[in-house]
């Protein structure tokens, strides 16, 4: 069987990355599996920039070829944040749950109609002496109220993808493995569209 390597730690991104690449039977091995996989630090100022520091970080240490995802939460009410923060909005460690109270706290004010947001994916592939590629992906909706539904990750249970009146989090993993911002980026690179 293939294997990819994917350099993240995000039990989430790894279930999902594990659902698109099943169908091609190929085994996705992330930086849980790896001994002596750093933490890197994302000191980038978009999300180019912490795909490839991730990506490349691993493909020199191990000399493979490696696959990256930096994704966040771009609300335009809030001028574009979280942004590159979204994983460590409310500080560190990580906590879902108090980004999610955070983000709905500022916008408490917010009408409906300006709850506008979308999701963004950049793939990057850093092959060792190789330029580093990238492939980006969105997916749009808005923000709700409350916290509704218990699948996926991240801000999922306080976004509502346009077309749907569930959360992301209410959907069934198949569903938003058809219409997230990963899945989106995913058909770039089976197309090979780069982004630059
Ligand atoms: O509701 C969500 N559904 C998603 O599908 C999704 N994708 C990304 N995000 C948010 O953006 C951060 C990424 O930050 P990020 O790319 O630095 O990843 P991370 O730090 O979690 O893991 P790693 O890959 O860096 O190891 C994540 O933690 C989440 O807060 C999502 N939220
Ligand atoms: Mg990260």
């Amino acid at each position: 069987m293939k294997k990819i390597v994917i350099a993240t730690k995000n039990k989430g991104k790894i279930a999902e990355f594990k659902q698109f690449f099943s169908k091609n039977n190929v085994e996705v091995v992330s930086l849980l599996d790896l001994e002596d996989a750093p933490d890197i630090e994302e000191t980038g100022k978009t999300f180019e920039e912490n795909a490839a520091l991730k990506a490349e970080e691993i493909s020199r240490r191990f000399n493979i070829a490696v696959l990256s995802d930096d994704s966040g939460l771009i609300i335009d009410a809030l001028d574009g944040r979280p942004g590159i923060f979204s994983a460590r909005y409310a500080g560190e460690p990580t906590d879902d749950k108090a980004n999610i109270r955070k983000v709905l706290g500022e916008l408490s004010e917010v009408p409906e109609a300006e709850r506008t947001a979308r999701f963004i994916c950049v793939l990057a592939i850093a092959v060792p002496d190789k330029e580093t590629v990238f492939y980006q992906g969105y997916c749009k909706g808005t923000i709700g109220h409350t916290e509704i539904g218990e699948n996926g990750f991240g801000y999922d249970p306080i976004f509502i993808p346009d077309g749907y009146t569930q959360t992301m989090a209410e959907l069934p993993p198949e569903e938003k493995n058809k219409i997230s911002h990963r899945k989106n980026a995913i058909s770039q690179l089976e197309k090979g569209l780069y982004s630059k």
